[in-house]
């Protein structure tokens, strides 16, 4: 079954109620330039609040290695998503300590994704250029190139995922923009209409 992060998680309450729908994943968004920045403190709270079921996912972009791995112990996240261009071995060297969710763009699929076959603890994931700006990708063109086991994002919600699930078959998907009432707030029933369409897909 495809497996579902809820991104941009900035309390507790919207924690407990994408737990409560079913998601395996919940995303705390620690890149300054975001609309959705939680603080360490809010996002372990939140954590704290769901129990261990879901995963913890701290999301970064840009951000120097020392910054990410402070914020990430002080936020008690079980994973790290890693935004930009950065280096393979800053990528390698956050998974020495997290299980690491690597975003490419599409038009970084050939050069980069070779490089993360097979490497333990990092999971590829597909994502439009600008994080979190509801942009979906255009799946029919990056079926041939779609990496076994990646995760995809980019524009989905309860009214595509089905779709983007059955061109792509993602190992899970992820979500932030289409499941919001406002930057940072979620809307109750697009998280629980995402969730379930992408469970049944
Ligand atoms: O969502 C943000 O504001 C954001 C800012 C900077 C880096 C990452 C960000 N989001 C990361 C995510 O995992 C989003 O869920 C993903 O980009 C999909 O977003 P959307 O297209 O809005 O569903």
């Amino acid at each position: 079954m495809t497996r579902v992060k809820v991104c941009g998680i900035t309390s507790v309450n919207d924690a407990v109620l994408s737990a409560e729908a079913g998601a395996d994943a919940l995303g705390f968004i620690f890149a300054p330039v975001s609309r959705r920045l939680v603080s360490p403190a809010v996002a372990r709270q939140a954590g704290l609040s769901v129990g261990p079921g879901p995963a913890r996912v701290g999301v970064f972009m840009n951000q120097a290695l020392d910054e990410v791995l402070r914020t990430a112990e002080a936020a008690r996240v079980s994973a790290v998503q890693v935004h930009g261009p950065v280096s393979s071995l800053y990528v390698q060297a956050i998974s020495g300590y997290y299980p690491v969710l690597r975003v490419l763009r599409p038009a970084d699929l050939a050069a980069e994704a070779d490089v993360w076959t097979d490497v333990p603890g990092v999971t590829l994931m597909l994502d439009a250029p600008e994080p979190g700006g509801g942009i979906p990708l255009d799946w029919a063109a990056l079926k041939a190139a779609f990496p076994s086991g990646a995760w995809l994002a980019g524009g989905l919600g309860p009214a595509n995922v089905a779709e983007a699930i059955r061109h792509l078959r993602p190992a899970g998907v992820d979500a932030v923009s289409r499941l919001e009432a406002q930057a940072g707030v979620k809307d109750p029933a697009a998280v629980q209409a995402f969730i379930r369409a992408a469970k049944t897909a």
